[in-house]
């Protein structure tokens, strides 16, 4: 699916960021996992059904989320093999990268590894990952367990979410964790002296399963 820069961006200061350290986030994986349906949910909040177009090279959107927590360039890119040229030069500036599979699809789950070996190759050693199973409204059709999905995140010491573009599950919580974590790191969470992105991922997905009878 192509993104195209929002009417309201006119290429100059665009919102004010001037108080805000901008990141840079880039959604990853293979295509058709839902990197772009994902991006809509969290920037317009909205899933159009069957819409699979493939993403040619990269995406844009800027997002200042609903209270600025959020000040972040985020770049879909395209999961086809043919454009990874194109998004390896994307990698080397980011801060953060989503990196999805699709828990209906096994392959791209198995090639999460290729996935995590490029992004150690081609990003910055520090860059913030997050793991995330996108499609967890498909219960019927899933093949890959959650518990998978975790071992793996486990073993890379990456954050891990199942997600739903379609109901938007999760979806706030992942760009969210995202943000605060690159707060923290810009030593711009005063209020959060020593957050951890795993902790805080734990901590709100344990609340919002404990609460979702409410
Ligand atoms: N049920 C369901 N369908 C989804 C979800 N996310 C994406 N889809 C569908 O999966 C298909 C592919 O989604 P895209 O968002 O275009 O996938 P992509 O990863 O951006 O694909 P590329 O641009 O080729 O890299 C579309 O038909 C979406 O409607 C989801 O969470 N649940």
């Amino acid at each position: 699916m192509d993104l195209q820069r929002p009417d309201s961006y006119q290429g100059g200061a665009g919102p004010d960021f001037n108080e805000h350290v901008l990141h840079k986030t880039i959604l990853v994986g293979d295509s058709g996992v839902g990197k772009t349906s994902l991006l809509v949910q969290f920037d317009q909040g909205k899933f159009i059904p069957g819409s699979f177009s493939a993403t040619v090279g990269i995406g844009f959107t800027v997002s200042t989320g609903w209270h600025c927590q959020l000040c972040t360039w985020i770049w879909d890119t395209a999961g086809q093999e043919r454009f990874r040229s194109v998004t390896h030069a994307y990698y080397r500036d980011a801060q953060a990268l989503l990196l999805l599979y699709d828990i209906t699809n096994k392959a791209s789950f198995d090639n999460i590894r290729a996935w995590l070996t490029e992004i150690h190759e081609y990003a910055q050693r520090d860059v913030v990952i997050m793991l995330l199973g996108n499609k967890a409204d498909m219960s019927s059709e899933r093949v890959i367990r959650s518990e998978d999905g975790e071992t793996l995140a486990r073993e890379y010491g990456v954050p891990f979410l199942e997600t739903s573009a379609k109901t938007g599950m999760n979806v706030e919580l992942a760009f969210l964790a995202i943000a605060k974590e690159l707060k923290y790191r810009a030593g711009q969470s005063a209020d959060e002296p020593s957050f951890q992105i795993r902790d805080y991922v734990e901590s709100q997905k344990k609340r919002s399963s404990c609460c979702s009878f409410m």
